[in-house]
């Protein structure tokens, strides 16, 4: 559960005031999520997310994320922008932390995706990357390819302590790939964690894509690459679903096209992917507060992965 921040009634009611937004019927804490405290608040004229930003988001990088949701709103992504208040104003604090009001989208994410909601899926993160071609924004990852080694290092030996080996299996992972990570490519700004849990969907139909707090600019291709690596395992990364994995592939082309030498890229950005989250899922199993409201996630489910594509990647993506 991510609730970071507890807001009171009293602070979110004089909040609230500020907008022409109804006023306070409701407000639940919300389960899912890792990084942010999210709030379903209930209005007398609408339903909206309340975020609070907590500690990997910088409060002078809000700017970017919000003038990204509105440009993809633009131009047809089914993204929620940031409510105006009645001064115009969409970044406020409250409770002390950074805090926007956002549009509430309908959909439920899904926990296993099919190959048709996997296509959808795809199919929207080509359609936002051709809303991207004239973003002017940028960001850089400071999760991206260079900032891998010194987070293992930070993280050290005691990542074997949430699991034998962890520590050395990701420091030969990390030699592989950045011996053969891309030097060229398209560079743009990227969602960077377009997981299953952030992308609404009802039935096979995409209503939303959320959590845009990790993008940045990267290499177009590693953002299908993560994707890859989210939609196409069992939640534990021991069994990969190649029709889904095919299936993700597809609605990317269809919507944005891939090229068979982009597609032989995908085996080393896929396992840089692996890395990036196995390292931030141990760095975050190694210091969340013991009083956190969070579910620590398994590092070890995407040392799996990158064992698979160690293994497999130039066949499955052949
Ligand atoms: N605009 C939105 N519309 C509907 N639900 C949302 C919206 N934004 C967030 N949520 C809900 O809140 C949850 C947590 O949001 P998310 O942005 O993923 O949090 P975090 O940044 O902490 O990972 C999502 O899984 C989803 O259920
Ligand atoms: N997707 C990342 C963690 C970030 O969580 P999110 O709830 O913000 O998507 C992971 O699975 O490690």
């Amino acid at each position: 559960m991510a609730v970071y921040t507890q807001v009171s009634a009293e602070a979110l009611t004089r909040f609230l005031a500020r907008f022409d937004a109804g006023e306070l019927v409701s407000a639940k804490g919300i389960a899912e999520g890792v990084e942010n405290s999210n709030y379903l608040v209930d209005t007398t004229e609408a339903r909206f997310i309340l975020t609070l930003y907590e500690k990997r988001v910088a409060a002078g990088d809000l700017p970017f994320f919000l003038d990204l949701l509105e440009h993809l709103a633009q131009h047809g992504s089914p993204v929620p922008p940031a409510v105006p208040d009645r001064d115009g104003t969409t970044i406020h604090e409250l409770e002390g932390r950074p805090a926007c009001l956002i549009r509430f989208l309908n959909g439920v994410s899904v926990t296993a995706p099919t190959p048709e909601q996997a296509r959808a899926a795809g199919a929207a993160m080509g359609q936002m990357h051709r809303a991207l071609e004239d973003f002017g924004g940028s960001r850089p990852n400071t999760l991206g390819v260079d900032a891998w080694q010194p987070l293992l290092a930070k993280c050290g030996r005691d990542l074997d302590t949430i699991a034998p080996g962890l520590y050395d299996d990701l420091a030969s992972g990390l030699q592989a790939v950045t011996a053969a990570w891309p030097q060229h490519g398209d560079i743009r700004v990227i969602h960077a964690d377009l997981f299953p849990d952030n992308v609404l969907m009802l039935g096979d139909r995409v209503t939303g894509l959320i959590d845009f707090y990790f993008a940045c600019t990267d290499l177009r291709l590693y953002d299908l690459a993560i994707m890859h690596t989210a939609w196409s395992f069992d939640a534990r990364g021991e069994a990969y679903d190649g029709d889904v994995g095919h299936a993700l592939l597809d609605g990317y082309a269809a919507t944005f096209g891939l090229a068979d030498a982009e597609r032989a890229q995908l085996p080393v950005l896929c396992m840089g992917a692996c890395i990036r989250f196995a390292l931030t899922r141990g760095w975050d199993w190694l210091n969340t507060p013991a009083d956190a409201l969070v579910t620590r996630k398994d590092p070890v489910a995407y040392t799996r992965r990158l064992a698979f594509y160690r293994a497999n990647g130039a066949e499955v993506f052949a």
